[in-house]
């Protein structure tokens, strides 16, 4: 059942449409991230959600009750920013305990909600500080402390890490994956950044130019996006997308030739029209080099070693560049000619207007 409910949501800043009709329905105790490029708008959604900004048409609904014109304060939502917002003459304590002592939260209720939160987040050591005696994971510890004390129905977080060093943003993520178990409660993410979407997300927003692209479980959009957008936005390395100029439609196959070398594709596989363009997306890890000859032959220009693994960054025949997952062992050298195999099962067909062709499972021949 949809806890949070948005819909038909729209948002215009004048004249400028940021949001373009947002339909979307979260579940209780769900872990959804907004992620898209700059300028999508994740935050306008967030914070039209949290009631910062009004919507200029649409509703929102909360457990059963309409809030789109309620006041921002009245919708049990807690929101936490990357800047962490704290107030700066305040101690640790007095930050954490601050709305509960202005919603005049009994004293000793108070004292124990903090005790709590305190304990959880490892703030004890830090009470009597002020925020300007902290480092920056330790502001958003407290911010995020603040948050969990009012004890909201949604928690929302607007790129919280992107202000932390690497390392500390994966130990805050690892925390709030952690948090996020142990409370239980509904949270909304926004990250530009898709590896914290794809580690922390029960369910990813892809966003687009003020509307919704693919909403999905991480592994569904890495291996079942439904257009090209989607398609280069998730996984690092990005999948390959190679345009095919000259592609011959033979009986049964497709030929898309590539330079000196050439996929087959059965048509038989291809549901609907054949479009007359295509490009094929293809994975790194969906690649392989081989000592035979293979569908694809190119050059070796940079092998990147990440340690576990290493991707080989080829040129092929027809000059395009592709990324393949090789060994980190391989002793493959720069400048090395290669053959490549692709695994066809695993292969992405865009048509013309950069949507998925929707593609039949292999025929498996009667023996
Ligand atoms: N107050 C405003 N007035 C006018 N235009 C705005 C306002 N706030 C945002 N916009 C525009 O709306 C669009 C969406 O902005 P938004 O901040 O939601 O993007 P975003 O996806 O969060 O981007 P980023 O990752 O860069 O923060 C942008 O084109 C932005 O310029």
């Amino acid at each position: 059942m949809s806890y949070l409910a948005i819909t038909e949501l729209q948002k215009y800043y004048d004249s400028y449409h940021a949001l373009r009709g947002i339909n979307l329905s979260i579940k209780e105790g769900e872990f959804v991230v907004f992620v898209g490029p700059s300028g999508c708008g994740k935050s306008t959604l967030l914070r039209t959600i949290a009631g910062l900004e009004s919507s200029s048409s649409g509703s929102i609904n909360l457990d059963g009750r309409d809030i789109t014109e309620l006041a921002s304060s009245k919708r049990d939502l807690a929101m936490v920013f990357q800047s962490y917002a704290l107030y700066p003459h305040m101690t640790v304590a007095e930050n954490l305990s601050f709305a509960l002592r202005l919603a005049k939260v009994p004293d000793e209720e108070v004292k124990e909600k903090v005790r709590s939160v305190s304990a959880s987040l490892q703030l004890d050591p830090l009470l009597e500080r002020k925020p300007k005696e902290l480092s920056g994971g330790q502001r958003q510890r407290v911010a995020i402390g603040r948050a969990i004390v009012r004890q909201p129905k949604v928690f929302l977080f607007d790129e919280p890490l992107s202000n932390l060093d690497a390392a500390l943003r994966v130990q805050m993520r690892l925390e709030l994956a952690r948090l996020h178990k142990k409370l239980g409660t509904t949270m909304i993410y926004v990250t530009h950044d898709q590896v914290e979407a794809m580690t922390l997300a029960d369910r990813v927003v892809i966003l687009n130019a003020g509307s919704i692209e693919q909403v999905g479980t991480p592994l569904e959009l890495y291996r079942q996006p439904n257009s090209r957008f989607v398609a280069e936005f998730i996984g690092t390395p990005k999948m390959n997308l190679l345009p095919t100029e000259n592609m011959i439609r033979q009986e049964n196959e497709l030929v898309f030739q590539l330079g000196a070398g050439e996929i087959r594709f059965p048509t038989a596989r291809i549901s609907g029209p054949i479009p007359s363009s295509i490009v094929l997306g293809i994975r790194p890890e969906h690649m392989s080099l081989s000592e035979e000859k293979g569908e694809l032959n190119g050059r070796i220009e940079l092998i990147e070693h990440l340690g576990s693994e290493a991707y080989a960054h080829i040129q092929l025949s027809s000059n395009q560049t592709i990324i393949v997952k090789v060994s980190a062992r391989s002793d493959i050298k720069d400048g090395q000619l290669v053959n490549i195999n692709i695994d066809r099962d695993e292969m992405i067909l865009f048509n013309e207007s950069d949507r998925v062709i929707s593609l039949l499972a292999e025929e498996v021949e009667d023996v």
